[in-house]
């Protein structure tokens, strides 16, 4: 399929500053051109400009509400557009409060849809159990129709109607829950592979299982939304909210090897690559470099190797 690329330099769903920069630091990193040598047809759609919305006061704890949802409208209907024409879409972060935006417009175009979510956060607090009022740990509350009555009024929200169910979504990675989090997962039956499952299972059988609870009923496309953060700090500390024990390098490419292997990706958002975060040149990079090995394994990198099938050997 053909790639469409979406920057969304969004920093307004948390407090710390840098992580706009993410879509241009990925893109210094020749994302494009190694897709495009990977063989693939590639149209970077640029970054998406971000207007504060004035006047967005505060509701409760909840940060510049109007700002978080009318870039989410704005990144929805990018995403829509870009399903429409047929491509397999890309969303470069900014914070993951943009994933409601980015699977809401996914949605529009694609109804039945399933989301892998990689992260070392659930990002499912509502604006009621939220401990920070940060956008970028609630996204998922939005999108589920089992936690609509949970959902308050917010202004700048108006236009989403929550588009999955609790069995369309599986996580993998997570190390970090609030309690309202864990409750809501544990009651709602969601499918949840935390470093625990990973530990005990091995990656290679998180995968297998999550693939097969999210197609059991047969093939649908496939939402990743890959948090830099569910990789460990060792190899991607330039981010906002590091957790240790979290995947290796290896598990991090693999998730992505796999989810290309279905055939199924149908939208990747990676966010949270916050270059200001980074302690060194170097800690910068090599998260920047694992975000790029993401999104190069999504669209068919192997470690096995790879030869043209017009390779003639000498
Ligand atoms: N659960 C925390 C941390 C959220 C982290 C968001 C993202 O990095 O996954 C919160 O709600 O503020
Ligand atoms: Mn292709
Ligand atoms: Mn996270
Ligand atoms: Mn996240």
């Amino acid at each position: 399929h053909p790639i469409g690329i979406v920057g969304a330099p969004f920093a307004r769903g948390q407090r710390k500053d840098g992580v706009e920069k993410g879509p241009d630091y990925i893109r210094r990193a020749r994302l494009v051109a190694k897709l495009g040598a990977q063989g693939h047809q590639v149209k970077d759609y640029g970054d998406l400009k971000f207007e504060d919305v004035p006047n967005d006061e505060p509701l409760g704890r909840v940060k510049m509400p109007k700002t978080v949802g009318s870039a989410n409208k704005q990144l929805a209907d990018a995403v829509k557009t870009v399903k429409k024409n047929g491509q397999t879409c890309v969303v470069l972060g900014g914070d993951h409060s943009l994933a409601i935006g980015s699977i809401y417009g996914h949605a529009a175009a694609r109804p039945d849809l399933c989301v892998v979510w990689v992260d070392a956060h659930a990002d499912i607090n509502t604006p009621l159990t939220s401990p920070t009022g940060n956008f970028h740990g609630q996204p998922v509350s939005y999108l589920l129709r089992e936690l609509h009555s949970k959902i308050p009024v917010i202004p700048g929200f108006s236009w989403i109607k929550p588009c999955l169910s609790a069995q369309d979504i599986v996580y993998i990675g997570l190390r970090d829950l609030d309690p309202g989090e864990h409750y809501i997962i544990k009651h709602l039956g969601i499918k949840a592979f935390s470093m625990t499952e990973v530990d005990r299972l091995g990656i290679g059988r998180v995968m297998e299982e999550a693939c097969d609870h999210l197609l059991s009923k047969g093939k649908r496309p496939i939402h990743l939304s890959y948090d830099i953060d569910a990789i460990d700090p060792s190899v991607s500390p330039a981010t906002g909210t590091p957790v240790k024990g979290g995947l290796t390098y290896r598990e991090s490419v693999y998730v992505a090897e796999e989810i290309c292997r279905t055939g199924l990706l149908s939208a990747l958002d990676v966010v949270e690559v916050n270059p200001d975060r980074g302690k060194t040149e170097e800690e910068v990079s090599s998260t920047v470099s694992a975000a790029v090995d993401v999104v190069l394994s999504c669209f068919g990198q192997l470690r096995e190797g790879f030869h043209p099938s017009n390779y003639q050997l000498p």
